[in-house]
């Protein structure tokens, strides 16, 4: 029996003035009587009609969309996507905000989150308080920017591909994705039925004309003959007999070619590749502009995937240095240890950084650069790196909350950031990329 106390309140609709972004991208609001809202689609300053999509009477706070604007922000335009809003596709959360409203949004919660977890204000962090769009991402302004070269389509019952809803498992059946980068859209996954299948995923590599399906069958179904509108590669997912999952090439390469600061990099399936065309640049130019590199550096890129930032180290680092990448994925080590075999001085060990580089044995470093998974490195990694000694670290961050974490315990370890950069590498989302440059606090005589 439900007790009155812990009554769903899904369904109910609150009208709320919406205060400032949160971690996560939405905003927060309170009821009348004090609840704490999360409001999607809402943009600080307004005021909404709020309607509960998750929590209960007991609830420490609740969900909810902006199903009605009562007053507009000025920062809000139409969203141009028809398939974006409330109870709808859970991808684009900020199409109904100006581009530089996103990017100044997207700052006020690395802003908050570096006050919050590290104690920083933005001239501590070395932060000039503005996220850049990508190098080179000279998008005409009202223009909504085909960035996405990954996209995960989910198939209906019926066959239809389209988007998971927001937190849900939902689809929602889509005719075209409009940040889809234009290769994913020529092939015109949208056009045709997958009975068979429950998910598509569709790479087209920026750096060449590779192209790629990943095709996830439903359980027993057998795989549909793939006819596109472009020439794909097809991988297939399946189960081993441990239950657990495997990827085998159908037809085509069993990779896609990238390109990164004039090199070529192979992506297996499961490989990781930043997802907007200009994103391996941009963060590459960030980090050697941060790093410095010398030609006799020892060298760590931890979290290294296919090898991007340990590849731009080797071009630099000649002589007697030496390079270390680390990465979990064997998969992805297999590839970075073929794009980096013409580099004499790189290796790539294979495992977890936390287990991995105590075994190394290695006890200095002249520079690191670290770009960890949404959760971050955590405190025993990063008081491993403080103790290496290098002279500048790089952290490559995804989630600026973990970031944060993670600045904490450098300053912990007598290492802070004496330069922070953002970047917009995923418009009309909430996400946001950030690249801080530590250094070692100067102990005074
Ligand atoms: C954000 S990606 C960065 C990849 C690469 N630096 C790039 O930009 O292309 C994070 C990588 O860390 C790997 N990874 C996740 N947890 C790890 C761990 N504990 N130790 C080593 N690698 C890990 C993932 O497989 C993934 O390739």
């Amino acid at each position: 029996m439900q007790h009155d106390t812990d009554a769903s309140l899904i369904g109910h609709e609150y009208e709320v003035e919406v205060g400032p972004v949160a971690h996560g991208g939405h905003c927060v609001a309170r009821t009348d009587s004090g609840r704490v809202l999360f409001v999607r689609h809402a943009l600080p300053g307004e005021r909404v009609r709020a309607r509960i999509t998750e929590g209960e009477s007991t609830s420490r706070f609740l969900r909810a969309d902006a199903v009605e604007i009562l007053e507009a922000s000025k920062d809000r335009v139409p969203a141009p996507c028809p398939f974006s809003g409330p109870g709808m596709c859970g991808g684009c959360d900020w199409q109904h905000a100006k581009p530089g409203a996103q990017r100044r949004l997207k700052g006020e919660v690395i802003a908050e989150q570096l006050k919050r977890l590290a104690g920083l204000t933005p001239e501590e962090a070395g932060w000039d308080g503005t996220v850049m769009p990508a190098e080179g991402d000279k998008l005409p302004a009202g223009e909504v920017p085909a960035w996405r070269t990954r996209v995960q389509y989910a198939v209906d019952a019926e066959g239809h591909a389209g988007l998971r809803k927001h937190r849900s498992h939902e689809v929602q059946v889509i005719d075209h994705c409009m940040i889809a980068a234009p290769g994913v859209t020529e092939l015109g996954i949208e056009k045709r039925e997958w009975p068979t299948l429950a998910s598509i995923d569709a790479i087209a590599a920026s750096g060449s004309a590779d192209r790629q399906v990943i095709l996830t069958p439903k359980p027993g179904a057998r795989l549909p003959i793939v006819e596109l509108d472009k020439p794909v590669s097809v991988m297939r997912v399946g189960e081993n007999r441990r239950g657990e999952k495997q990827v085998h090439r159908v037809h085509g390469r069993p990779f896609v070619r990238e390109r990164a600061d004039e090199r070529t990099y192979r992506v297996g399936e499961g490989g990781f590749w930043q997802v907007h065309p200009q994103a391996a640049d941009t963060l590459i130019k960030a980090v050697m502009q941060g790093l410095m590199p010398r030609k006799n550096d020892m060298a760590l890129d931890l979290y290294c995937g296919v090898g991007l930032f340990a590849g731009a180290l080797g071009e630099r680092i000649t002589d007697k240095g030496a390079v270390l990448g680390i990465e979990s994925s064997k998969r992805a080590v297999e590839d970075a240890r073929h794009n980096l075999q013409d580099l004499d001085r790189v290796r790539i060990e294979q495992g977890k950084v936390e287990q991995v580089l105590p075994r190394t044995g290695i006890d200095s470093a002249d520079i690191i650069v670290l770009d960890p998974p949404r959760a971050g490195a955590g405190k025993q990694t990063v008081r491993h790196l403080a103790s290496l000694g290098a002279r500048r670290i790089a952290y490559v961050a995804c989630d600026p909350a973990a970031l944060a974490r993670d600045l904490a315990y450098f300053a912990e370890e007598g290492y802070r950031p004496v330069t922070l950069r953002a970047f917009d590498l995923f418009p009309m989302t909430h996400h946001v990329e950030c690249v801080a440059i530590l250094k070692p606090v100067e102990k005074s005589a």
